[in-house]
């Protein structure tokens, strides 16, 4: 579904990836790994298409979309969820949610069925559509964010730390709604720094250091997490690079 492939990025002079590559089947929910500043979220901003990478290349579904603008990736199906932070705090819940599907702003009807969807999917939201988004709590918001992007009728959705600052109750509603959108169809990358959460829902994850993969398995009985954890003592910070 998504290749990405030997990708070199950074900013100005600094180079935080190095040769990067992942793979996302179609349908697969794959987790990538990594202490801080070790370049997840720059690797999620080449994907979406918001940092051009020095090399490399992305395709979606075998199309060559390393150089598409950001703004086009959405009506491809591509969709990055940004952490619920990022929501507009300023507008409402469903004026949040109807920017989600602002590509699509011709076909009106279809949106008011997208609309109800995501509201049967996170109840709270549909309570809360008058609301100004700055005003929800840090789950709602994150909820908030995820409809944003299934108003554009993803296939293939890009998760930034759906579980950042939020209290472990939270964080296990999140991760039963990204597994729901699993069931939905949809192939998922989840960028993550709780270990805890990516080895419940992902079926593959990868862990970044030195601006490449470094350490990669399948979850499904295939992750030990002391391997994991020996691995991130033995330096999964970023201190190579
Ligand atoms: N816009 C930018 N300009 C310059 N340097 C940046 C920029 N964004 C990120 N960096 C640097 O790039 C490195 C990787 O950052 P990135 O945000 O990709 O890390 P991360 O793995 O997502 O970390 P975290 O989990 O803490 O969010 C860091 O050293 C960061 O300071």
């Amino acid at each position: 579904m998504l290749a990405v492939e030997g990708i070199e990025a950074g900013y100005g002079r600094t180079r935080i990836l190095h040769g990067l590559s992942i793979d996302v089947p179609k349908g697969g929910l794959i987790a990538l790994l990594g202490g801080n500043g070790t370049g997840k979220s720059t690797c999620l901003k080449v994907i979406a298409g918001l940092l051009t990478p020095g090399a490399g290349r992305v395709t979606l579904d075998g199309e060559d979309i390393t150089t598409l603008p950001a703004e086009d990736r959405p009506g491809r199906g591509l969709c990055l969820v940004p952490q619920g932070k990022e929501v507009f705090g300023a507008m409402s819940v469903e004026e949040n949610l109807m920017m989600g599907g602002f590509h699509r702003r011709r076909d009106k009807a279809d949106l008011a069925e997208d609309l109800e969807g995501v509201y049967t999917r996170f109840p709270r939201l549909k309570e809360r559509r008058r609301v100004s988004a700055g005003m929800l709590s840090g789950g709602e918001r994150q909820m908030l964010s995820i409809g944003r992007a299934l108003m554009s009728r993803p296939r293939m959705l890009l998760l930034d730390e759906p579980s950042a600052a939020l209290a472990p109750k939270v964080v296990e509603e999140i991760a039963e709604a990204i597994l729901g959108l699993r069931e939905l169809g949809l192939s998922l990358l989840l960028v993550e720094q709780n270990v805890g959460m990516a080895l419940e829902i992902a079926d593959h994850l990868h862990v970044i250091r030195g601006g490449r993969i470094a350490f990669s398995r399948v979850v499904d009985g295939g992750v030990a997490p002391d391997e994991l954890r020996s691995f991130y003592l033995s330096g999964g910070h970023d201190d190579e690079s």
